[in-house]
């Protein structure tokens, strides 16, 4: 943890996220070396967001650079022909062409200025744009077990919240750099000119205030990577309190307060991490300040002295103060410049290193084809732990699914069924073991192959801000499909085509309350929409992990119905806790603790009279006069 920042105490260990990044260990020549590094990141992003308004961008600035230092140039002209000895008159005549060429510069610059400052206008958004597509299509690349681990879910909010945003600053500071190396390097010529003592001494009043600049900004970032934890649990909070699936419960359960409270804390907790970062930058700030507010003294100083021993002319001394300050404002310029694009870059590296971890996630290259279909799916010993777990949970897992079998998983809460239903549908890969679809390992094949053949249906549907069609053919919407005919079919297979019918604008009726003319359904009608979806893909697969846990029985009974008749042909997989459902499923396989333990059909396992039948027979009693 770095001094500046002090002992995050209150803040918690759960909350404090470790900064080991790059820039803990960079020193100020790091720091510098960095620089071209963030300028091509921003070039980059430029580029790709318009290629022809960076290089309009780069050209204007660059020319505005060049007419403040021809205007530098005249002005220490024309100064110095109205210092020079003579009569006044031919002083202030000698002076003219170099005020007509001040006012020309000058007004160049003013032109200038402005195409830079629509240039970036244009190109700051297209930025943005870029930066987020790429971020949004990296994190749906990733696999699915990247969502279950807390490090990927902090890069993946800095990235986000915090780089995107960098990015798009970034380029107003490269714009800021480019314009003050092109006047330090004037401001330098003209100094150097004078007396080549002048330059250490600028050099030297300027440097604490660079180092300040980047300290400052490295404090910053670090500070931002520690709390990142603490940031994402309080917009945890906040989208609770204000978000509209909550807010029933909330009020209901009569949470207001208790998250309420743990909300403030939250932000106090933050507010008091800020508060002590700002004060740190502060401190740095004033010792880079004093410092070179000393070494900028003794540079008028020396100034003097050369004046006084005759080094320079007292005729160009005037010159001489105006060079210092151009140079010096330069160099303050691009310091500042400097600053705030290292600054950035540390959170554009972040945001890059976040999309290379992204693609490091993604799906390995796939070594073989993915077969089209299968005659059975053959698990071997498979075994599966989720990220940061303690133990497995599935542990030796060896099951033979054929085509057209319609296969039911059963077991107590946490056995591992969902997880076996991940692994079928190549969401996660076995730790150990294999899956094969007839011969073809399916670590070997592209996993998004296999899922173009697989149907699942969660627990949970989620629900798409899309209409109702949207939501039924979302991830096949180019299945053609004349007249709707597939659709609607899926629709009433899912008992999903009454409802429907009943929405005021039928299938293009958008199923969210979050906007206007839009409609909320309830949890069972949101299951249908989601079986619906499910019986839509027309997958060779069909997954369903308690997919009727919200339907009136009628519908449970339709729905069961519809799956055992689609099953012709296909391949269905079914997770339920109620055995009456499934007792008709040509295979019932039982889980305990991620381990098969008894599997066969509904009346063979009832003869062996072991976990399947004690479950069956405590449901049936329920029913049982
Ligand atoms: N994303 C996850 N990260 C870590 N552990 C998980 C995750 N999902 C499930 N588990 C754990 O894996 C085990 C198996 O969970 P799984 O969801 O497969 O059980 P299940 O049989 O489907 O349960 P249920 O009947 O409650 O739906 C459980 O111990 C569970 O706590």
């Amino acid at each position: 943890m770095p001094p500046e920042l002090g002992e995050f105490d209150e803040l918690g260990e759960g909350y404090d996220t470790p900064f080991d990044g790059e820039a803990a260990n960079a020193g100020l020549g790091r720091m510098v070396t960095r620089l071209p590094v963030a300028l091509a990141q921003v070039w980059r992003l430029a580029w790709a967001a318009s290629g022809r308004a960076a290089v309009v961008l780069v050209c204007a600035q660059a020319a505005a650079g060049v007419a403040t230092a021809l205007a530098l140039l005249a002005t220490s002209r024309a100064l110095s022909a109205l210092f020079a000895s003579g009569p006044a008159a031919d002083r202030v005549g000698d002076a003219v062409p170099a005020v007509i060429a001040v006012v020309v510069a000058t007004s160049a610059r003013a032109g200038l200025e402005t195409v830079v400052a629509a240039t970036q206008a244009r190109l700051s958004p297209g930025i943005r744009r870029v930066a987020e597509e790429r971020l949004h299509a990296a994190a749906v690349g990733a696999e699915l077990a990247a969502f279950d681990d807390a490090d990927w879910h902090d890069a993946l909010a800095r990235a986000r919240d915090r780089g995107i945003d960098h990015a798009q600053l970034a380029l107003a500071h490269a714009v800021e750099l480019l314009g003050a190396l092109v006047g330090l390097l004037v401001g330098i010529g003209v100094v150097t000119g004078l007396h080549p003592v002048l330059l250490p001494l600028l050099a030297l009043s300027i440097a604490p205030q660079g180092w300040a600049a980047l300290r400052s900004a490295r404090i910053g970032f670090e500070g931002m990577v520690q709390r990142m934890t603490l940031y994402r649990r309080l917009w945890l909070f906040a989208d609770l309190l204000t978000a509209r699936e909550a807010a029933a419960e909330v009020r209901a359960g009569t949470a207001e307060r208790p998250l309420l409270a743990e909300y403030r804390r939250l932000a106090r907790l933050v507010e008091r991490a800020e508060v002590r970062v700002g004060y740190a930058q502060v401190r740095v700030g004033v010792v880079g300040r004093t410092l070179s507010g000393l070494a900028l003294g003794a540079t008028y100083v020396a100034l003097g002295l050369l004046v006084r021993a005759e080094v320079v002319p007292l005729a160009v001394a005037g010159t001489a103060v105006l060079a210092v300050r151009t140079a010096s404002g330069s160099l303050a310029t691009l310091m500042v410049a400097v600053d705030r694009l290292y600054e950035k870059s540390l959170y554009i590296t972040d945001y890059s290193t976040f999309l290379a971890e992204a693609a490091d996630r993604a799906r390995p290259p796939a070594e073989c084809e993915v077969p089209d279909g299968f005659a059975e799916i053959r698990l071997r010993d498979v075994y599966f732990a989720y990220p940061g777990s303690a133990g497995p949970a599935l542990r030796g897992v060896d099951l033979v699914i054929r085509r057209g079998e319609t296969v039911a998983l059963v077991g107590e809460n946490g056995s591992g069924k969902t997880t076996l239903a991940l692994l079928l549908a190549a969401l996660h890969r076995p730790d150990k073991g294999t899956v094969h679809w007839d011969g073809t390992d399916l670590a070997m094949v592209d996993p998004v192959g296999v899922r173009e053949q697989v149907a699942l249906v969660m627990q949970q549907p989620t629900r798409w801000p899309l209409t109702a069609r949207g939501n039924i053919v979302l991830g096949r919407a180019d299945r053609p499909d004349a007249d709707d005919m597939a659709l609607i079919r899926a629709a009433r297979d899912a008992g999903a085509d009454g409802l429907i019918s009943r929405l005021p604008y039928g299938y293009d009726t958008l199923l969210s309350k979050k906007f206007r003319a839009g409609v909320d359904l309830s949890g069972g009608q949101w299951q249908r929409i989601g079986i619906a979806r499910g019986f839509y893909r027309d997958a060779r697969l069909l997954i369903a992990d308690e997919p009727t846990a919200a339907l009136d029985a009628r519908a449970e009974h339709a729905v069961y119905a519809n799956i055992r008749r689609l099953a012709a042909g296909r391949t269905v997989v079914l997770i339920s806790h109620r055995l009456a459902s499934v007792r008709e499923c040509d295979r019932i396989v039982v889980l305990r603790a991620g381990e098969v333990v008894e599997h066969g059909t509904h009346d063979q396992l009832i003869r062996e009279n072991g976990e399947y039948a004690e479950l069956y027979r405590i449901q049936a009693s329920a029913y049982a006069d």
